[in-house]
């Protein structure tokens, strides 16, 4: 007997990549559950199955920056802060903050696969009666459209999202005189790819080449240190809303033209902005 609960949730997150650097993904998951029925006829309450999944994906995995420690250049060490990440390819990058903040995984890269396996089996070994096996899939967001990733941190959020390195995979949406600018979509999304998006008052030290952001959020002190030209800062906290603004701004400024803005965080949701040149 198996149960099935699409789309049950989502996972944001980053990843380090050594090929593409830090990687915001977004990742939308459905759950496989396996087992008997129990005398009420079910084989564990949908009501519960949700909130259980959802409750050990959040308190796991999500929101945090997913370290491939076998990837070639990684190191891990501990340091006042927690732990310290350092990378050397594609890029140097070093990262600080509370042990909480990183997933870190004995693998040489991490794939949507090896994740989906590693928490299946998670949530198997916590399994509650009647079921014998979880199976999650992972996918990205099917998007026929411009989509970018990115990573940042929101030092005031009293969730998870105040960790520097965490992610998201977005659309984006771009209108002037009530038209879809696809043209822009693109460049913008391809020029906002996988770049890190920072608050320009946590920047603590920058040079011709490399940035160095820190702040103090409720659960530590984080830090960032990476190149200058992976990295977007922005005049007040990433948040969707600040994004939607800032983009709504930059390219009415650059075009000449009244823009209207759709930015999303991740999956299903976001911030409408508009900017006159
Ligand atoms: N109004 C806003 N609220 C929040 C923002 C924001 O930009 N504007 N941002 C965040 C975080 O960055 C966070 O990454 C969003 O996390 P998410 O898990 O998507 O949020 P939820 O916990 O509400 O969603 P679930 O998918 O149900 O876990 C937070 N808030």
């Amino acid at each position: 007997m198996a149960l099935f609960v699409n789309q049950l949730t989502h996972i944001d997150v980053s990843l380090w990549c050594p090929q593409r650097g830090l990687v915001g993904c977004s990742w939308q998951v459905d759950a496989l559950l396996e087992g008997a029925l129990g005398e009420d006829g079910m084989l564990f309450d949908f009501g519960e199955v949700k909130p259980w999944i959802k409750r050990t994906l959040d308190g796991g995995l999500d929101h945090t920056l997913l370290i491939p420690t076998q990837a070639p250049g990684i190191t891990v060490t501990e340091c006042d802060e927690g732990l310290c990440i350092r990378t050397t390819t594609p890029y140097p990058m070093e990262v600080r903050g509370p042990a909480e903040a990183f997933s870190l995984l004995a693998w040489e890269s991490v794939t949507l696969e090896q994740v989906a396996k590693y928490l299946s089996h998670a949530l198997t070994e916590q399994r509650p009666a009647n079921v014998d096996r979880v199976t999650l899939t992972l996918s990205d967001e099917a998007i026929s459209g411009a989509a970018y990733g990115y990573s940042h941190g929101l030092k005031r959020h009293l969730g998870n999202c105040q960790r520097i390195a965490h992610g998201h995979r977005s659309r984006l949406a771009i209108w002037q005189s009530g038209e879809r600018q696809s043209g822009l979509e693109t460049h913008w999304a391809n020029w906002l790819d996988n770049r890190y998006l920072l608050e320009q008052a946590d920047i603590e030290h920058q040079d011709d080449e490399f940035l160095t952001c820190r702040y103090q959020a409720a659960q530590g002190a984080f830090s960032i240190r990476l190149p200058i030209n992976r990295c977007a800062a922005l005049p007040g906290p990433t948040t969707v809303e600040n994004i939607a603004i800032w983009l709504a701004r930059s390219i009415a400024h650059d075009s000449g033209q009244a823009t209207r803005v759709q930015a999303f965080e991740g999956i299903n949701k976001g911030a409408f902005a508009e900017a006159a040149p």
